[in-house]
This record gives C-alpha cells, structure tokens and sequence, in this order.
C-alpha cells in the first residue's frame, strides 16, 4: 500500500500548515489483520516485518506542554527511543504523537504520548486535544525563566481546557545546560524554582536533563 506522509504534519513549522490536517483517524478492525504495521509504515515510511504482538489493551494518553523550545520533543524522543536530539531546534507544528507501551507492576501500558508546539499561533488547535489527556507534563526550561514564569498561564490553559482530575507533573528540563553558569546563580535559580507551590505535594514534580554528564 503506498501511504502519503503529509509534510506539514511533523516538525518544521512553516506557512503550509493547516488546522484539516490534525483530525483523528481510529484503525479498527481483527487482531492481526496489520493497524499497527499500518500505523508503523505511515509513520516511518516503510514496513518492518516481524514478529506478531498483540496491541495492549490498556492505554493511557499524556500530554507534554510548556513554552516552545524547553525541550519537549527532545524529551519524548528520549523517553521513546533513548537518543538525544541535538542540533538545530525544528519547533514543532500543531501536534505530533508517539506511542510506547511501559510495564507497571506487571501489566503492559501503552502510553500515547501527545507532542504539543509551544509557540503561541498553535493554541486553537493543541486546546482541542487536552480534554483526551489522563496526565500532563508541563515542561519549563530551567534556564529560562521566562518559561518557568509562564508555567501559570499553562496552568490556567490547563484548568479551562482539560479534565478536572487530570494528573499533572511539573518538570524543569535542561538541568545539564545551566553547567556554564556560575555555580552560585545556578542553585539560587534551582532553589527559587523549587520554592514553586508545585514543591508543596500538590504535584508530583521531576527533574531531568539530558544528555548525560560527560
Ligand atoms: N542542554 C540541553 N538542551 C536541550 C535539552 N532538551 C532539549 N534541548 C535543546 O533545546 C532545543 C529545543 O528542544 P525541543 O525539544 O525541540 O523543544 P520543544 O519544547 O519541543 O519546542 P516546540 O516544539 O517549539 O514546542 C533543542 O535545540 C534541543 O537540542 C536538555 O535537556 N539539555
């Protein structure tokens, strides 16, 4: 079957976007008659034979937010596949999605994970997908305080738009690239940021950056 990617779908935010390209599609049909392989080639392009698995049946969908360039897809890449992107920042346009299945006390997860753009221009459209969302990951640049001083208006966004017990995680990102900054000003910023009500036990919070120390 010859699938066409539409370009303006992934990466690379440019003039061709249109919001007609983000509807949704449900694959349906027998176990084993090839959704996943299907999925898999439009994604990637190609077919990857291989061993038969059942899709899991339980499923949960996360949702990754926070201003452009925090480091959102970057995580999503890590987390998916284990490599770090760098070099130059592609800002994502509308939304992107990946899945993973993770096993939690023993039982396998898929997870869909929902790559939102950060730049403002995309809102309408990422604002239609928070209310499918069971978790969000709010994401701040922690050598950005810009980004962390925005993480209110995510959250105002978050409270009109998704579900009233939607679970959220705060996450300052790029621990490691606060290393050329004097040590001093570096935790000053990391305790003015923990200091956060987030720090309360409201929300889970997490550090993480990436890629590792040298
Ligand atoms: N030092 C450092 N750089 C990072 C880290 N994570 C991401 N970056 C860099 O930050 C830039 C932006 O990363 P992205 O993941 O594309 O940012 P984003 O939040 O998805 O941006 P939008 O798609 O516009 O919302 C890229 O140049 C990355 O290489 C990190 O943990 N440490």
């Amino acid at each position: 079957m010859d699938l066409q990617r539409l370009d303006s779908y992934q990466g690379g935010a440019g003039p061709d976007f249109h919001e007609h390209v983000l509807h949704k599609t449900i694959l349906v049909g027998d176990s084993g008659v090839g959704k996943t392989s299907l999925l898999v080639q439009f994604d990637q392009g190609k077919f990857v034979p291989g061993s038969f698995s059942a899709t899991v049946g339980i499923g949960f969908t996360v949702m990754l937010l926070g201003d452009s360039g925090v480091g959102k897809t970057c995580f999503l890449i890590r987390f998916r596949d284990g490599a770090f992107l760098s070099g130059t920042f592609i800002a994502t346009v509308g939304i992107d999605f990946r899945n993973k299945v993770v096993t939690v006390d023993g039982v396998r997860v898929k997870l869909q994970i929902w790559d939102t753009a950060g730049q403002e221009r995309f809102r309408s459209v990422t604002h239609a997908y928070y209310r499918d969302a069971q978790a969000l990951l709010l994401l701040y640049d922690i050598t950005n305080k810009s980004s962390f001083d925005n993480i209110r208006a995510w959250l105002t966004e978050i409270h009109e738009y998704a579900q009233r017990d939607v679970v959220i995680m705060l996450l300052g990102n790029k621990i490691l690239g606060t290393r050329y900054m004097d040590e001093d000003l570096r935790w000053e910023r990391v305790n003015l940021n923990y200091r956060h009500p987030f720090e309360a036990g409201h929300h889970p919070f997490a550090k993480r950056s990436y890629p590792p120390s040298p």
